[in-house]
């Protein structure tokens, strides 16, 4: 079956519900990327905050309009944090997201992002090898990186939506979304983005913010997917590598707008 195209106007509709709901973002996330994934909510006028500490996000995780899962650095103790954090937003009927990074051959973050998989993700973000191993056609990555292209990896995002009644999304030079009947692509980026850190990570954040807007959940997932791509495009525009792609970035998201990405 051959994906439809997310089409411009629908992205742009995500964009304007980021901004007039500015949705308050719980992310459990790893070392690596904290402050790039808050500035990417930021610049789309979310608000993130993070509260890694199990009594807490226990807590907060009933508060926040949407909660984000990243396995990138898991620890046990933080593995608990994660699992009260998803049982508290589940509780409260509030959508959570899964980023299975480098999910595959290390035990630890494999066995918990199966185990989350089981209590009903709203989306689940990754790329094609974390996605593949999610789904159990494949033994994950080179590390954090992906080993195949994304147009691999639909058969499986479409089995894991299945069983686990997540909107899937694998990313990589065309992004694809699947609720498991329904597939959308989701063109544009830069191959820089696999350059600079937390692209993906930070795209997972803004996925889980999407599941708490309104509208259709595949919609919103494929539109935080253009937003990002569209916005990487523009920052490699407007710079000269990874280092000054950062910044342009954060400014590409801030002033992102319809024509952009139609
Ligand atoms: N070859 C490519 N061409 C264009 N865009 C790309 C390409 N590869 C990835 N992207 C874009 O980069 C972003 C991150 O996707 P990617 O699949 O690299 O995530 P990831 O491997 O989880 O990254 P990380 O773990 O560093 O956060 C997405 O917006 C995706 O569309
Ligand atoms: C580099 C790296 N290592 C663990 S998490 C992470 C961020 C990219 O996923
Ligand atoms: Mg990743």
């Amino acid at each position: 079956m051959q994906p439809d195209l997310l089409c411009g106007n629908q992205a742009a509709t995500v964009l304007q519900h980021f901004r007039t709901h500015r949705p308050l973002v719980h992310c459990l996330t790893n070392d690596v990327v904290q402050t790039f994934t808050a500035n990417t909510l930021l610049a789309l006028r979310a608000s993130p905050a993070m509260v890694p500490d199990e009594q807490e996000a226990a807590q907060f995780a009933a508060l926040a309009d949407a909660l984000l899962i990243n396995v990138g650095t898991l620890t046990t103790p933080r593995a608990a944090g994660m699992m009260a954090a998803i049982h508290a937003a589940n509780n409260a009927g509030k959508p959570w997201a899964l980023d299975p990074v480098a999910v595959g051959a290390l035990q630890l973050r494999t066995t918990f992002a199966h185990q989350a998989c089981e209590l009903r993700p709203a989306a689940i973000r990754g790329n094609a090898s974390e996605i593949m191993a999610l789904a159990g056609s494949g033994t994950g990555g080179r590390g954090v990186d992906s080993l195949q292209p994304a147009e691999q990896a639909i058969d499986a995002a479409v089995r894991l939506a299945r069983s686990s009644g997540a909107v899937v999304a694998v990313t990589g030079e065309v992004d694809y979304v699947t609720d498991g009947e329904r597939t959308l692509a989701v063109p544009g980026g830069d191959v820089l983005m696999t350059y600079v850190v937390g692209t993906g990570c930070a795209l997972s954040a803004v996925v889980a913010a999407s599941c708490a807007l309104p509208g259709d959940r595949l919609v919103n997932v494929a539109g935080a997917c253009r937003i990002m791509s569209c916005a990487g495009e523009l920052a490699v525009a407007a710079s000269r590598g990874p280092g000054s792609f950062v910044p342009a970035m954060l400014d590409a998201l801030w002033n992102l707008n319809e024509g952009a990405l139609a």
